[in-house]
């Protein structure tokens, strides 16, 4: 098979589908890799370190696109990417359709297979392709909170944790899963006062096992957010229904009664935000203001740390790129149902239920799609 790996072009995406150690992998199985020329430059791999690793380097994505049987990307395709999608082309990356309905139509039209690393599921229930970034992002959103108390960032001027004799920040987390889980453990070091609501009981008993009385695990319900959010300094949004629209849990009336200079760190945004005031921002312009709330919104966090998260999310998705170019998609799919659950549109066809339900689409059963394709 011919793989392709093309140039990162969101705003400060400097991570890249595949390092060279996992060029040299496919490789050695029998394939042909193309990678676009200086697609690693951005977390310091070279040309020639994927020329050594046995690739070859393709002037354009243009080139790339064309003559690849797989795309093994990162984030979400933009539209000039879509735009060079074919037929049968099997394209691995995020996707994050839900929320995005000119991503879905312009995939949909592609007829190509659409598999999305965040909705690919393990037997114990995780979504493995998404955890390394999630780890990422939640260490990441304390360092972002932290930053947007500043008071030249608009924020209530507090130190994370306080100093003696002056009280800590307080976290509020929402969503205890492997974003909420690393943001407590950032949070905890920091010394800041932590809070972590979520909906599942084991969730919120693992934290318990984890933080002790440093983390105090709240079932949420209405009335918990509500308290917990209006008395927060600072609020992480970690939700996720996999493959879905995230909840609008906090709510605008929410945003308008926390304190001023208060700061929300919303995770969940590239399944929509999980806070109704969040909108998509970048790392060239991460933060604005609402009712007084320094709002962080940037989809791509772990982009600002590509070198740790290229790593982190290749020895995940390694696996699973060998596994798509030794037996062709059809195999690899129908073999796992874990890994069928990524297939997200193949073939001009819907095969993801939380997708289709969000955008009044047929759904198609993924198995029977990839059968009949
Ligand atoms: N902005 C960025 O750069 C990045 C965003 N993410 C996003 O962060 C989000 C969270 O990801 P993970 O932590 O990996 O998911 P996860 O599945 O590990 O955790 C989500 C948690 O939300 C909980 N939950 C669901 N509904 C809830 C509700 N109504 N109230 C309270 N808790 C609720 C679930 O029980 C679960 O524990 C996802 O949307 C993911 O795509 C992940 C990485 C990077
Ligand atoms: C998960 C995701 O959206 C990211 O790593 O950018
Ligand atoms: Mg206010």
């Amino acid at each position: 098979m011919i793989i392709g790996v093309p140039k990162e072009i969101k705003n400060h995406e400097y991570r890249v589908g595949m390092v060279p150690a996992s060029v040299r992998e496919l490789v050695n199985h029998g394939h042909q890799v193309i990678v676009e020329t200086d697609a690693g430059m951005g977390i310091g791999f070279t040309n020639e370190d994927y020329t050594q690793a046995g690739a070859e380097i393709l002037a354009t994505a243009a080139d790339v696109f064309a003559k690849a049987d797989m795309i093994v990307k990162v984030k979400e395709p933009q539209a000039v990417e879509r735009a060079m999608l074919r037929e049968d082309q099997i394209l691995f990356t995020y996707l994050h359709l839900a929320p995005d309905l000119p991503q879905t139509e312009d995939l949909v039209k592609s007829k190509a297979i659409c598999i999305a690393y965040e909705t690919v599921t393990d037997a114990r229930g995780g979504l493995p392709l998404l955890a390394p970034m999630s780890e990422v992002a939640g260490r990441m959103s304390i360092q972002a909170g932290a930053q947007a108390l500043e008071k030249s960032n608009h924020g209530r001027g507090m130190l994370l944790g306080g100093v003696p004799g002056v009280e800590a920040a307080k976290v509020v987390v929402i969503g205890g899963g492997m974003v909420g889980r690393s943001a407590a453990q950032m949070a905890v070091g920091m010394g800041a006062d932590v809070v972590v609501l979520d909906r599942n009981i084991d969730v919120l008993r693992a934290l318990d096992a984890q933080f002790g009385n440093k983390v105090k695990a709240i079932y949420s319900t209405a009335d918990a957010l509500e308290k917990h959010v209006l008395e927060a300094d600072l609020v992480i949004g970690g939700v996720l229904i996999p493959g879905a629209a995230a909840p609008k849990l906090v709510t605008a009336d929410h945003i308008k009664a926390m304190k001023p200079g208060s700061a929300i760190v919303d995770v969940a945004i590239d399944q929509g935000g999980c806070i109704a005031t969040s909108k998509a921002t970048t790392h060239a312009d991460p933060t604005f203001i609402v009712d007084e709330v320094v709002h962080y919104c940037v989809a791509n966090m772990p982009g600002a740390v590509p070198r740790t998260s290229t790593f982190a999310l290749n020895n995940a998705t390694l696996p699973f790129i060998i596994n798509l170019a030794n037996k062709g998609y059809k195999k690899a799919l129908l073999d796992d149902a874990h890994f069928l659950k990524g297939l997200n549109v193949i073939k001009g066809q819907v095969t993801y239920k939380e997708v289709a339900e969000a955008f009044n689409m047929e759904y198609v059963d993924p198995r029977t799609a990839v059968e009949n394709a």
